[in-house]
Protein backbone atom coordinates (compact mmCIF):
# COMPACT_ATOMS: atom_id res chain seq x y z
CA UNK A 1 0.00 0.00 0.00
CA UNK A 2 1.12 3.09 -1.13
CA UNK A 3 2.03 6.13 1.71
CA UNK A 4 -1.31 8.84 3.01
CA UNK A 5 -0.65 11.62 0.84
CA UNK A 6 0.33 15.15 2.23
CA UNK A 7 -2.11 17.63 2.64
CA UNK A 8 -0.91 21.39 1.90
CA UNK A 9 -2.75 24.30 3.21
CA UNK A 10 -2.19 27.60 1.39
CA UNK A 11 -3.75 30.73 2.97
CA UNK A 12 -2.98 34.40 3.90
CA UNK A 13 -4.89 37.62 4.01
CA UNK A 14 -6.99 38.48 1.14
CA UNK A 15 -5.19 40.27 -2.10
CA UNK A 16 -1.65 38.95 -0.80
CA UNK A 17 -2.11 37.02 -3.95
CA UNK A 18 -3.02 33.58 -3.29
CA UNK A 19 -4.65 32.81 -5.96
CA UNK A 20 -2.04 34.21 -8.15
CA UNK A 21 0.59 31.73 -6.57
CA UNK A 22 -1.35 28.78 -6.70
CA UNK A 23 -2.37 29.72 -10.48
CA UNK A 24 1.64 29.64 -11.14
CA UNK A 25 2.38 26.46 -9.18
CA UNK A 26 -0.28 24.52 -11.24
CA UNK A 27 0.77 25.93 -14.57
CA UNK A 28 4.28 24.17 -14.32
CA UNK A 29 4.18 21.13 -16.07
CA UNK A 30 6.13 19.07 -13.05
CA UNK A 31 3.74 19.77 -10.23
CA UNK A 32 2.83 16.51 -8.88
CA UNK A 33 -0.18 18.14 -5.99
CA UNK A 34 -3.86 17.81 -7.00
CA UNK A 35 -5.85 20.65 -6.35
CA UNK A 36 -9.18 20.17 -4.96
CA UNK A 37 -11.74 21.99 -6.70
CA UNK A 38 -13.91 24.09 -3.98
CA UNK A 39 -17.51 24.73 -4.10
CA UNK A 40 -18.94 28.06 -4.00
CA UNK A 41 -22.04 30.29 -3.88
CA UNK A 42 -20.55 32.72 -5.50
CA UNK A 43 -21.30 33.31 -9.02
CA UNK A 44 -19.06 32.50 -12.08
CA UNK A 45 -16.42 35.32 -13.49
CA UNK A 46 -15.99 35.53 -17.12
CA UNK A 47 -14.33 32.66 -18.48
CA UNK A 48 -14.71 30.51 -15.64
CA UNK A 49 -16.04 26.74 -15.72
CA UNK A 50 -17.86 24.48 -13.37
CA UNK A 51 -15.61 21.99 -12.05
CA UNK A 52 -12.77 23.40 -13.16
CA UNK A 53 -12.15 26.72 -11.21
CA UNK A 54 -15.25 26.42 -8.97
CA UNK A 55 -17.81 23.82 -8.13
CA UNK A 56 -20.96 26.80 -8.41
CA UNK A 57 -23.80 25.90 -5.85
CA UNK A 58 -26.65 27.68 -5.23
CA UNK A 59 -27.22 28.58 -1.14
CA UNK A 60 -29.81 25.85 -0.75
CA UNK A 61 -27.62 23.36 -2.30
CA UNK A 62 -24.46 24.58 0.00
CA UNK A 63 -26.28 23.92 2.77
CA UNK A 64 -27.13 20.22 2.13
CA UNK A 65 -23.70 20.19 1.27
CA UNK A 66 -23.01 21.27 5.18
CA UNK A 67 -25.68 19.18 6.81
CA UNK A 68 -24.37 16.09 5.39
CA UNK A 69 -21.13 17.13 6.42
CA UNK A 70 -19.64 16.41 3.08
CA UNK A 71 -17.22 19.66 3.65
CA UNK A 72 -14.19 19.22 5.09
CA UNK A 73 -14.08 22.90 5.90
CA UNK A 74 -16.48 25.85 4.81
CA UNK A 75 -16.80 29.61 5.06
CA UNK A 76 -18.80 32.69 4.84
CA UNK A 77 -16.08 35.31 2.93
CA UNK A 78 -17.84 38.59 1.49
CA UNK A 79 -21.49 37.40 1.16
CA UNK A 80 -20.67 33.90 -0.11
CA UNK A 81 -20.33 30.55 0.98
CA UNK A 82 -16.67 28.19 0.26
CA UNK A 83 -15.59 24.95 0.95
CA UNK A 84 -13.86 22.34 0.70
CA UNK A 85 -15.06 18.78 -0.80
CA UNK A 86 -14.24 16.06 2.01
CA UNK A 87 -14.29 12.99 0.01
CA UNK A 88 -12.00 14.04 -2.83
CA UNK A 89 -9.56 15.25 0.14
CA UNK A 90 -9.86 11.62 1.99
CA UNK A 91 -9.52 9.46 -1.29
CA UNK A 92 -6.66 11.73 -3.09
CA UNK A 93 -4.78 11.14 0.36
CA UNK A 94 -5.73 7.49 0.33
CA UNK A 95 -4.05 7.43 -3.11
CA UNK A 96 -1.04 8.69 -1.70
CA UNK A 97 -1.47 11.72 -3.55
CA UNK A 98 -0.70 15.11 -1.99
CA UNK A 99 -3.51 17.52 -1.79
CA UNK A 100 -3.65 20.99 -2.66
CA UNK A 101 -6.06 23.68 -0.76
CA UNK A 102 -6.06 27.21 -1.31
CA UNK A 103 -8.79 28.74 1.15
CA UNK A 104 -8.81 31.70 3.35
CA UNK A 105 -8.01 32.23 7.12
CA UNK A 106 -11.36 30.67 8.64
CA UNK A 107 -11.33 27.44 6.53
CA UNK A 108 -7.20 27.17 7.23
CA UNK A 109 -7.86 27.09 11.08
CA UNK A 110 -10.83 24.81 10.83
CA UNK A 111 -8.48 22.57 8.64
CA UNK A 112 -5.82 22.33 11.48
CA UNK A 113 -8.25 21.06 13.64
CA UNK A 114 -9.92 18.14 11.55
CA UNK A 115 -6.27 18.12 9.62
CA UNK A 116 -3.08 18.68 12.82
CA UNK A 117 -1.16 16.86 10.36
CA UNK A 118 -1.49 18.63 7.74
CA UNK A 119 1.26 21.38 6.08
CA UNK A 120 -0.46 25.05 7.17
CA UNK A 121 1.38 27.79 5.23
CA UNK A 122 0.99 31.22 5.38
CA UNK A 123 1.57 33.48 2.22
CA UNK A 124 2.95 36.99 3.61
CA UNK A 125 2.51 40.56 1.94
CA UNK A 126 6.12 42.22 1.95
CA UNK A 127 4.37 44.76 3.83
CA UNK A 128 0.90 46.33 4.81
CA UNK A 129 1.64 49.18 2.72
CA UNK A 130 2.32 46.62 -0.72
CA UNK A 131 -0.72 44.62 1.13
CA UNK A 132 -3.14 47.64 0.14
CA UNK A 133 -1.89 48.65 -3.06
CA UNK A 134 -2.80 44.93 -4.44
CA UNK A 135 -5.84 45.33 -3.37
CA UNK A 136 -6.27 48.55 -4.93
CA UNK A 137 -4.86 47.74 -8.19
CA UNK A 138 -6.70 44.63 -8.72
CA UNK A 139 -9.66 46.70 -8.62
CA UNK A 140 -12.39 44.60 -7.61
CA UNK A 141 -13.20 46.92 -4.45
CA UNK A 142 -14.76 50.13 -3.67
CA UNK A 143 -12.79 52.31 -0.75
CA UNK A 144 -14.92 51.46 1.86
CA UNK A 145 -14.42 47.85 1.53
CA UNK A 146 -11.09 48.32 1.14
CA UNK A 147 -10.41 49.89 4.66
CA UNK A 148 -12.43 46.85 5.76
CA UNK A 149 -10.07 44.37 3.90
CA UNK A 150 -7.14 46.19 5.44
CA UNK A 151 -8.58 46.00 8.93
CA UNK A 152 -9.50 42.17 8.47
CA UNK A 153 -6.24 41.40 6.81
CA UNK A 154 -4.37 43.14 10.16
CA UNK A 155 -6.27 40.48 12.43
CA UNK A 156 -5.25 37.71 10.00
CA UNK A 157 -1.76 38.45 9.56
CA UNK A 158 -1.65 38.02 13.91
CA UNK A 159 -2.85 34.38 13.04
CA UNK A 160 0.48 33.82 11.49
CA UNK A 161 1.59 31.72 14.75
CA UNK A 162 -0.91 28.75 13.93
CA UNK A 163 1.04 27.85 10.51
CA UNK A 164 3.78 25.82 10.32
CA UNK A 165 5.34 28.49 7.54
CA UNK A 166 5.43 31.61 6.71
CA UNK A 167 6.00 32.87 2.78
CA UNK A 168 6.49 36.11 1.61
CA UNK A 169 4.93 36.45 -1.50
CA UNK A 170 7.38 39.41 -2.79
CA UNK A 171 7.96 37.78 -6.23
CA UNK A 172 5.81 35.30 -7.88
CA UNK A 173 8.09 32.93 -8.82
CA UNK A 174 10.37 33.19 -5.87
CA UNK A 175 7.35 32.30 -3.43
CA UNK A 176 6.14 29.13 -5.80
CA UNK A 177 9.72 28.17 -5.53
CA UNK A 178 9.83 28.27 -1.55
CA UNK A 179 6.65 26.32 -1.45
CA UNK A 180 7.91 23.59 -3.19
CA UNK A 181 11.04 23.72 -0.95
CA UNK A 182 8.99 23.49 1.99
CA UNK A 183 6.93 20.59 0.52
CA UNK A 184 10.04 18.71 -0.61
CA UNK A 185 12.02 18.92 2.97
CA UNK A 186 8.61 18.57 4.65
CA UNK A 187 8.16 14.77 2.85
CA UNK A 188 11.70 13.74 3.69
CA UNK A 189 11.24 14.67 7.16
CA UNK A 190 8.45 12.92 7.55
CA UNK A 191 9.88 9.61 5.98
CA UNK A 192 12.78 9.89 8.42
CA UNK A 193 10.92 9.92 11.42
CA UNK A 194 8.50 7.34 9.96
CA UNK A 195 11.77 5.14 9.15
CA UNK A 196 13.01 5.82 12.43
CA UNK A 197 9.90 4.34 14.13
CA UNK A 198 9.69 1.49 11.88
CA UNK A 199 13.03 0.76 13.02
CA UNK A 200 12.69 1.22 16.79
CA UNK A 201 9.79 -0.88 17.05
CA UNK A 202 11.52 -4.01 14.84
CA UNK A 203 14.34 -4.27 17.10
CA UNK A 204 13.31 -7.33 19.90
CA UNK A 205 13.42 -6.15 23.55
N1 LIG B 1 -12.59 28.59 3.40
C1 LIG B 1 -12.49 28.48 2.09
N2 LIG B 1 -12.04 29.52 1.36
C2 LIG B 1 -11.93 29.36 0.00
C3 LIG B 1 -12.25 28.15 -0.64
N3 LIG B 1 -12.04 28.32 -1.98
C4 LIG B 1 -11.59 29.56 -2.14
N4 LIG B 1 -11.51 30.21 -0.96
C5 LIG B 1 -11.06 31.57 -0.67
O1 LIG B 1 -12.13 32.46 -0.93
C6 LIG B 1 -11.61 33.75 -1.20
C7 LIG B 1 -12.36 34.38 -2.37
O2 LIG B 1 -12.09 33.68 -3.55
P1 LIG B 1 -12.62 34.20 -4.95
O3 LIG B 1 -14.09 34.47 -4.87
O4 LIG B 1 -12.21 33.20 -5.99
O5 LIG B 1 -11.94 35.61 -5.16
P2 LIG B 1 -10.44 36.15 -5.10
O6 LIG B 1 -10.47 37.09 -3.93
O7 LIG B 1 -10.26 36.81 -6.43
O8 LIG B 1 -9.51 34.96 -4.89
C8 LIG B 1 -10.10 33.55 -1.43
O9 LIG B 1 -9.44 34.03 -0.26
C9 LIG B 1 -9.94 32.06 -1.57
O10 LIG B 1 -8.68 31.63 -1.06
C10 LIG B 1 -12.71 27.06 0.18
O11 LIG B 1 -13.01 25.97 -0.28
N5 LIG B 1 -12.81 27.30 1.51
N1 LIG C 1 4.21 38.83 -5.95
C1 LIG C 1 3.36 39.75 -6.42
N2 LIG C 1 3.81 40.97 -6.76
C2 LIG C 1 2.96 41.92 -7.21
N3 LIG C 1 1.62 41.75 -7.37
C3 LIG C 1 1.10 40.55 -7.03
C4 LIG C 1 1.94 39.49 -6.55
N4 LIG C 1 1.15 38.40 -6.30
C5 LIG C 1 -0.12 38.78 -6.63
N5 LIG C 1 -0.15 40.06 -7.07
C6 LIG C 1 -1.34 40.85 -7.48
O1 LIG C 1 -2.07 41.15 -6.29
C7 LIG C 1 -3.48 41.14 -6.54
C8 LIG C 1 -4.17 40.15 -5.57
O2 LIG C 1 -3.80 38.81 -5.92
P1 LIG C 1 -4.81 37.58 -5.74
O3 LIG C 1 -4.10 36.37 -6.27
O4 LIG C 1 -6.16 37.91 -6.31
O5 LIG C 1 -4.92 37.53 -4.12
P2 LIG C 1 -5.77 36.62 -3.13
O6 LIG C 1 -6.16 35.36 -3.90
O7 LIG C 1 -4.85 36.33 -1.98
O8 LIG C 1 -6.94 37.43 -2.70
C9 LIG C 1 -3.66 40.76 -8.01
O9 LIG C 1 -3.85 41.96 -8.77
C10 LIG C 1 -2.32 40.09 -8.38
O10 LIG C 1 -2.00 40.24 -9.74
Amino acid sequence: MSERGLLIVLSGPSGVGKGTVRKAIFSKPNTKFQYSISMTTRKPREGEIDGVDYFFKSREEFEVLIKNNKLLEWAEYVGNYYGTPVDYVEQTLQDGKDVFLEIEVQGALQVRNAFPEGLFIFLAPPSLKELKNRIVTRGTESDDLILNRMRVAKEEIEMMDAYDYVVENDQVDLACERINAIVIAEHLKRERVAARYKNMLEVDF
